[in-house]
């Protein structure tokens, strides 16, 4: 067998006869591994045997061979200068990439070059600005276990940002479903089965890393290199040792250095934030669609950041709502403030698109990997901070007010940047040209020194033309010879006797004078001695600023706050957003109430939204039973009240007329059935376990969306399971729940409870036109409208009225009156238009007259069988606008089959 990672079976065979350097390649491929190494051979990383043949194929480069006295091995190299977009596609193809540098140089080198492994790149330790998408976080992780309390750490190795938490395994699955870490690692005593394999369905790569990091004493170590007092940041043994088990992986990936700016070790407590479990992060559509959506996520309305620093905090806001109100009235005052104050804003908006990304850049320059333009970046964002605080300071809401106080100007760090690093510099920073003239006295010697002598050579031409009397003397300079002086052949004669012979050309001599060579040494030395003196002046600037990081840090936050109420407030005014106001939740005045609410993300893919209002809790009953027929707008009308909720709590205006709310503990969705087949699980043990989990765990501050519980089974049992719920969250729960259902009968328990209540939705009918008029209403629609439905889908007349026969048979047994708007539509029904689908399309169905004109003499004449009765439930219970048009079509033929059975 082969293998692409590890030492290649042809080098190990010949192993004692290997050339130095393939030796050496060998030696570190049993080093790594686990990483595909790259093996830097001058301007290249090379690849040999299996690996070469993995890196050609990946990144469709040419596999060209390598010869020596013991073999030929395959070879494919990747050019170091734009390695970035090469290293991307081999983490995409899910390696591990180990980078081993030529860490002596060449020419100094006697034999074969130096090589170690300066970095390994996983997916979760990126530093590499070009890897990594702007605006984002990059989190490896790391889990450990104390009996029943799990932690979690991540860190973000870019910028340095650590955080460290504890709760039981559901909380920390939850954690690391808001965390969404590139990169995985458990402790020994975590079983990764533990977890949810969705959690890691985000895409995490797990990683083994050597189990004794995350003993208790050799994390203690790990972590006494970050914080003086390790035991007073952790808050027990596991977080010690994920925490440390952690950093000295993340070490490990980056040549084994402490990372000397990951210093903000940031301890928190889940409870802090509204919860959101991975279903919910998914069904709300929070971060990403669902290929049945709108095509947008939440977080696409409200990303109008001006910066990078903006656009990730913005995101975390929106995975962690908050549960404090005061925290959260807070952030709306700042909103507010923004909102109106136009001219502020954009002002402040304006100058925040000139920051830098401060949290990778000082992380870079405590790496000691920042260059001189990354200083001058640095200072361009330092010089906006002043100009910032000027903007604000007549702001008076106290979240405003404290970050202006936080905006530290970092005068110093500008003063120092300004003075040392050139405007313009080079990307290198040891071939000169990086540092300021003024800055330092033995650097502006040299300066002067090497300008003379430049001079000094550039008058010499003039000199000794009028000296020795030749016309077409030339003086010159070539990197093998330096200076010379030439003279072609016919003026040969003419040359003084000073002149000494450099170099033979055909049709000239070139010379040196004792004194062009002192000057050219002089030059040379100067030169050289200036830009070795450049880069220890660079380098200790950059060391100077990376002292202060903690400061760069500490305003990095405060700027990237400022975006995100910045943009918050012009999500609001621009999308007409009002500010929503809490309540404590007291018996009276519990309660979602929202007038006009709108789905922040329908109403804008769509040219027309239609407001709704909802009441839930307090006097309005906990639990609305909404039914309406498919496509009505249930859907998008329980999403939009969770969304308001999130929205609200994380601090953003709403998009409604007004709203009062509670402060919500927990959203819970359970969604369509179809939705969510991913997992393995059949849908309706998923559907199970995730009722199970909102009938265990919510409260009565939990939000709760329940669409179609029960769907997955037969219809006796889904309608039995979903009053069932609905009585166990009445009695038990009180929790604030929306349950839209096509299952009717569920209707009637509002008659018997008075926690439940009626919502519908309901289409309207012009001549022959159906519209859906997406207003819910108090009490039950009407009909379920599948019947309707399926006549539009096209399914048999005779099966359609049959089908409503039994509807309408069951509902006078039931004592209703049947369904007025089933059977206008079929009195009328020549054509049926559905003006409303999802994005907006439009379908048009054709329901042919004189078919079922001649068909009604049969129905007439039709015995109600069971085979009957049984196709007219499967109709009820299909799901038109969730059936793929193959299910369908089997669906049909499977039902058709049973007719012809039954008739023949
Ligand atoms: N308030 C509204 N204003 C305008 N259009 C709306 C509104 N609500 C929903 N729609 C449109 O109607 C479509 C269907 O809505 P939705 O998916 O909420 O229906 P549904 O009743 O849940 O359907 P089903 O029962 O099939 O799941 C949406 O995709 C949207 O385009």
């Amino acid at each position: 067998m082969t293998s692409v990672t590890g030492p290649p079976d042809q080098m190990v065979a010949v192993r004692d006869e290997l050339t130095p350097m393939m030796s050496q390649y060998l030696g570190l491929c049993e080093d790594y591994e686990d990483s595909l190494v790259l093996f830097q051979v001058g301007d290249f990383y090379e690849a040999f045997c299996e690996a070469a043949e993995e890196v050609a194929r990946i990144c469709e480069i040419t596999l060209t061979k390598r010869e020596d006295s013991t073999g030929t091995y395959p070879m494919s190299g990747i050019p170091i200068d734009n390695a970035a977009s090469y290293l991307e596609r081999l983490l995409d193809a899910g390696y591990r990439v180990a980078i081993a540098d030529q860490v002596e140089d060449a020419s100094e080198a006697s034999g074969l070059v130096d090589r170690a492994v300066t970095q390994i790149i996983t997916p979760g330790t990126i530093v590499d600005d070009e890897l990594l998408s702007a605006g984002t976080t990059n989190y490896v992780a790391s889990v450990a276990r104390d009996e029943d309390v799990f932690s979690l750490a991540a860190v973000d190795v870019s910028t340095g940002e650590c955080l460290v938490t504890s709760a039981d395994r559901e909380r920390i699955a939850e954690e690391l479903e808001r965390v969404a870490p590139a990169e995985l690692l458990f402790a020994p005593g975590v079983d990764a089965a533990e977890f949810d394999p969705d959690t890691l369905a985000a895409g995490a790569m797990v990683t083994d890393f050597d189990p004794d990091a995350f003993a208790r004493d050799a994390a203690h170590d790990t972590l006494a290199g970050y914080v003086p007092s390790p035991d007073a940041v952790v808050a027990t043994d596991a977080e010690l040792r994920a925490c440390g088990g952690l950093l000295a992986y993340a070490e490990y990936t980056q040549g084994d250095e402490r990372l000397e700016y990951v210093s903000r070790i940031t301890r928190y407590d889940p409870r802090e934030s509204l919860r959101l479990d991975a279903t919910a992060l998914r069904s709300l559509e929070l971060f990403e669609t669902r290929g049945t959506s709108t095509g947008h996520a939440l977080v696409d309305v409200l990303d109008d950041t001006s910066c990078a620093l903006g656009r990730r905090e913005l995101t975390s806001w929106l995975r962690r709502p908050l549960v404090d109100r005061e925290r959260i009235e807070a952030r709306h005052d700042a909103v507010g403030e923004f909102a109106e104050h136009s001219l502020v804003r954009e002002e402040v908006r304006d100058l925040l698109t000139d920051v830098y990304d401060l949290e990778r850049l000082i992380a870079r320059v405590s790496r000691g990997r920042a260059n001189a333009r990354d200083l001058r970046s640095l200072k361009t964002t330092l010089d906006v901070v002043p100009e910032v605080k000027s903007a604000l300071e007549d702001v008076e809401s106290g979240k405003l007010r404290d970050l202006y106080d936080a905006l530290d100007e970092l005068e110093d760090v500008r003063d120092l940047v300004g003075r040392a690093v050139a405007e313009d510099p080079p990307i290198e920073i040891t071939e000169g040209g990086v540092i300021q003239s003024g800055f330092d006295d033995e650097l502006d010697e040299l300066r002067a020194t090497e300008r003379e002598g430049r001079e000094w050579v550039a008058d010499l031409e003039a000199s000794e033309q009028e000296r020795t009397g030749i016309d077409s003397l030339d003086v010159g300079y070539n990197q093998v010879h330096g200076y010379y002086i030439e003279v072609t052949n016919p003026n040969l004669d003419q040359v003084p006797d000073d002149y000494q012979r450099r170099q033979t050309l055909k049709n000239s001599e070139r010379f040196y004078t004792p004194e062009l060579k002192q000057r050219e040494d002089e030059i040379l030395g100067a030169a050289e001695r200036a830009d070795k003196l450049e880069y220890e002046l660079f380098t200790e600037v950059r060391s100077d600023i990376a002292a202060e990081s903690d400061r760069v840090q500490a305003l990095a936050a405060a700027l990237a706050e400022l975006d995100v109420l910045a943009t918050l407030a012009v999500v609001a005014v621009d999308n007409d957003y009002v500010r929503p106001e809490f309540h404590d939740g007291e018996s009276d005045e519990r309660g979602i109430h929202i007038t006009g609410g709108r789905h922040p993300v329908v109403e804008r893919v769509q040219p027309t939204f239609v407001p709704n209002d909802t009441r839930l809790g307090g006097d309005a009953g906990d639990i609305a039973i909404i039914t309406g027929p498919n496509m009505s707008g249930k859907s998008t009308y329980m999403r939009q009240v969770a969304l308001v909720v999130v929205l609200a709590q994380l601090g953003s205006f709403v998009p409604a007329e007004s709203a009062t709310l509670p402060v919500v503990d927990r959203v819970f969705t359970r969604v369509g059935a179809s939705d969510d087949i991913a997992g393995g699980q059949s849908t309706f043990m998923r559907e199970m376990s995730e009722l199970t989990d909102i009938l265990h765990g919510a409260t009565a501050d939990s939000l709760v969306l329940l669409d179609e519980v029960g769907r997955g089974t037969s219809t006796a049992d889904g309608r039995a399971i979903a009053r069932a719920t609905t009585e166990f969250i009445d009695d038990e729960v009180g929790a604030y729940t929306l349950f839209a259902t096509h299952y009717h009968e569920l209707t009637a328990v509002a008659d018997e409870r008075e926690g439940v209540f009626n919502l519908h939705f309901t289409a309207s009918q012009d001549g022959d036109d159906v519209t859906f008029l997406h207003r819910v209403e108090r009490g039950a629609s009407s009909s379920s409208y599948g019947v309707e439905v399926a006549k539009m889908a096209g399914v048999p007349d005779r099966v359609v009225r049959r089908s409503q026969d039994l509807v309408d048979a069951e509902a006078a047994e039931r004592g209703e009156s049947g369904k007025p708007a089933a059977s206008q539509l079929r009195a009328n029904g020549h054509e049926v238009t559905q003006t409303t689908l999802p994005n907006g399309s439009e379908a048009a169905v054709e329901a042919d007259e004189t078919q079922s004109a001649e068909r009604s003499a049969d129905a007439e004449t039709t015995p109600r069988d069971d085979v009957l009765a049984e196709i007219a439930a499967e109709l009820d219970g299909i799901d038109v606008a969730r059936t793929t048009p193959l299910e369908a079509l089997t669906r049909l033929n499977d039902l058709k089959r049973r007719l012809d059975d039954r008739d023949s």
